[in-house]
């Protein structure tokens, strides 16, 4: 529906209970033609206000394009509109096009007329509810008549609030059924009943609320043979329930019996009265709300009449930042307090470009290694170098690789500078750790516990497991004489604190480790043993370049930060939790402010 797609607001006719018809082989033309305004009426006729119908019939025509009517005569509604169109002199005829602005007056008119006609020789509508009924008028449309109508100032409008009463889902049944009272009362025979006889006769809760009521109204002689004490009984609860349904308001004792037994509830109801407004005329004129490209065009805007501003209008409600509720507020935040009360420093993490140096190389990571290939990496255009680079720590890399040194044969291939400049997004956090180490190895060693949480990003077929883009969270102890049995020891303290007490540990390969070991913990809601991350002893073949000393042990691990959340969330598909498909809705019911909260 190229033509008028745009101006059809398809929820609106929805709302109002309108249908619309004419899909896409009706064509324009015909018996809709004569439905439009002749020039006389056109002051009159909604239609004839609205600026889009004229190009609309020129499209219409000269592209014999699909057009959308109204069938106004089948929706209670739109006959009701049909008919205040006749009231007021109209011919009716159905809009024979369908933009929301002339529906819309098309319908609200109707309210509108009677409130400002009513108004004309009266001083008052004392009630809004009341002059809807009265009219067979939808209450909730008068209202938002007067509301727009109070902001043109045509009326003045006061809230009036009142008290009235609903029935419960019990009401509704002994509405229908009776009270319990008579339900049990109409079972007993005029000789009267035994008590286990009458009990098998009812509903267990009809009995037991029955007797009580019936007793207390001494409907009954109660005892193990139960017998009338009356002849007739009247039905007061089912009674007033029914009037109460009915809108009719009850006695305040009736009230108090029954809200007491739970059969009704209070409901505030809320409408206005109305007075003449300082600009009350008894027809509205329209004024435009906006000045258009068409008004422009067409040059009217110098005799259009503009609405005011209203500067006690509420403004649109101003978005705030959002974080995301599960990366950022939950899951983070607990993973950061992990790492700080287990001793461990965060580390500066904020460059998502790095050269393949830091990335790869100094990691020991040879350059013919597949996870360097751009099909794995993102490498960048521009700058597609790094420029600077610490050239005698370069060197001893490259030494590194190509001959080894510290009891190491290296991989004996010959080491390519312009690779190692190549500037790359980074795939994984422990660039940082690398970067991280060789500053730490440029003063006399410390012992250190390092963490950083941040994006990482890898070029990747995009699955319900793997995204592009994804978060790491890497932690790593630095000391003299760390063993294996610490690192396990570290782990198990580590993923306990985030609930995942069950590990289990596989041999694995990393350039950079040696041994390395995946980690798997068992998850008893998938009833299986999950992955959740990736560790190892840093290999002398990356720390003694950097110049660390010979007994220094780097005990690492690291491990996506949406795998624990998506475990310990029961999320299964990673897409759900990050990336453009994530709903925005939960990320906006989340507010920035809730970050401190945990
Ligand atoms: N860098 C590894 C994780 C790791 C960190 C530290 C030591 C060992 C492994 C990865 O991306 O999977």
């Amino acid at each position: 529906m190229g033509l008028m797609c745009s101006s059809v607001d398809s929820d609106f006719f929805d709302s109002m209970g309108l249908a619309l018809t004419g899909g896409g082989d009706e064509k324009f033309g015909g018996g809709e033609q004569s439905l439009m305004p002749t020039p006389d009426r056109a002051e009159r006729c909604v239609e004839a206000r609205c600026p889009k119908v004229q190009t609309f019939q020129t499209e219409a025509t000269t592209l014999s394009a699909q057009v959308t009517i109204m069938q106004l005569s089948s929706s209670p509604n739109a006959s009701a509109a049909g008919a205040a169109q006749i009231a007021r002199g109209l011919d009716y005829r159905p809009l024979s096009h369908s933009c929301a602005d002339c529906v819309r007056s098309l319908i609200l008119d109707m309210e509108e007329e009677a409130i400002l006609s009513y108004l004309e020789n009266r001083e008052e509508i004392a009630d809004s509810g009341q002059f809807a009924s009265e009219r067979g008028l939808d209450h909730d449309k008068v209202v938002n008549v007067i509301k727009s109508l109070h902001g043109y100032r045509y009326i003045d409008a006061q809230d009036i609030k009142r008290e009235t009463w609903v029935l419960t889902e019990e009401g509704h049944t002994y509405a229908v059924a009776g009270s319990p009272e008579m339900q049990l009362f109409l079972a007993i025979p005029p000789e009267g009943i035994s008590r286990e006889e009458l009990q098998k006769k009812l509903d267990p809760t009809i009995f037991k609320i029955g007797s009580s009521q019936a007793a207390k109204n001494k409907w009954l002689d109660m005892g193990k043979h139960i017998s009338r004490k009356v002849q007739h009984a009247e039905d007061r609860v089912k009674n007033v329930l029914i009037e109460i349904k009915d809108g009719k308001a009850p006695e305040t004792e009736d009230v108090k019996a029954l809200k007491t037994r739970k059969l009704i509830a209070p409901l505030i109801w809320k409408g206005y009265s109305v007075r003449k407004g300082p600009n009350y005329a008894p027809k509205r004129k329209k004024v435009a709300t906006d000045l258009t490209r068409e008004n422009m065009q067409r040059d009217d805007w110098k005799d259009l009449e503009f609405k005011e501003y209203n500067f006690c209008a509420k403004g649109q409600p101003a978005e705030g930042g959002h974080l995301h509720p599960l990366l950022k507020e939950r899951v983070r935040q607990q993973l950061k307090m992990i790492f700080l009360q287990m001793g461990f420093e965060e580390m500066p993490t904020n460059n998502f470009v790095e050269s393949s140096f830091w990335n790869f190389d100094a990691l020991f990571q040879p350059q013919q290694h597949p996870a360097r290939d751009s099909h794995d990496t993102f490498f960048l255009q521009a700058p597609s170098t790094t420029k600077q680079l610490p050239e005698d720590y370069v060197e001893r890399v490259k030494e590194i690789h190509e001959s080894g040194g510290y009891g190491s044969r290296g991989y004996a291939y010959e080491w390519k500078r312009d690779e190692a400049n190549k500037n790359l997004l980074r795939t994984h956090t422990t660039a940082v750790s690398s970067r991280m180490l060789y500053l730490l190895a440029q003063n006399s060693f410390l012992p250190k516990r390092y963490f950083s949480i941040d994006r990482v990003f890898r070029n990747e077929a995009v699955d319900r497991t793997h995204l592009a883009e994804f978060h790491q969270i890497e932690g790593l102890v630095c000391d003299r004489g760390l063993t294996l049995g610490d690192l396990i020891g570290v782990l198990h303290d580590f993923f306990s604190r985030l609930g995942m007490e069950n590990l289990r540990f596989k041999p694995a390969y990393n350039p950079y480790t040696e041994p390395s070991m995946e980690i798997f913990s068992y998850h008893e809601g998938f009833k299986k043993w999950v992955e959740i991350g990736n560790s190892g002893i840093f290999r002398p073949e990356m720390l003694r370049p950097m110049g660390l000393p010979e007994d220094v042990r780097v005990i690492a691990w690291g491990l996506s930060l949406e795998r624990p959340t998506m475990i310990l969330y029961g999320i299964d598909n990673i897409r759900d939790l990050f990336g453009h498909k994530v709903d925005l809705g939960l990320i906006k019911r989340n507010p920035i402010c809730r970050l401190g909260v945990k």
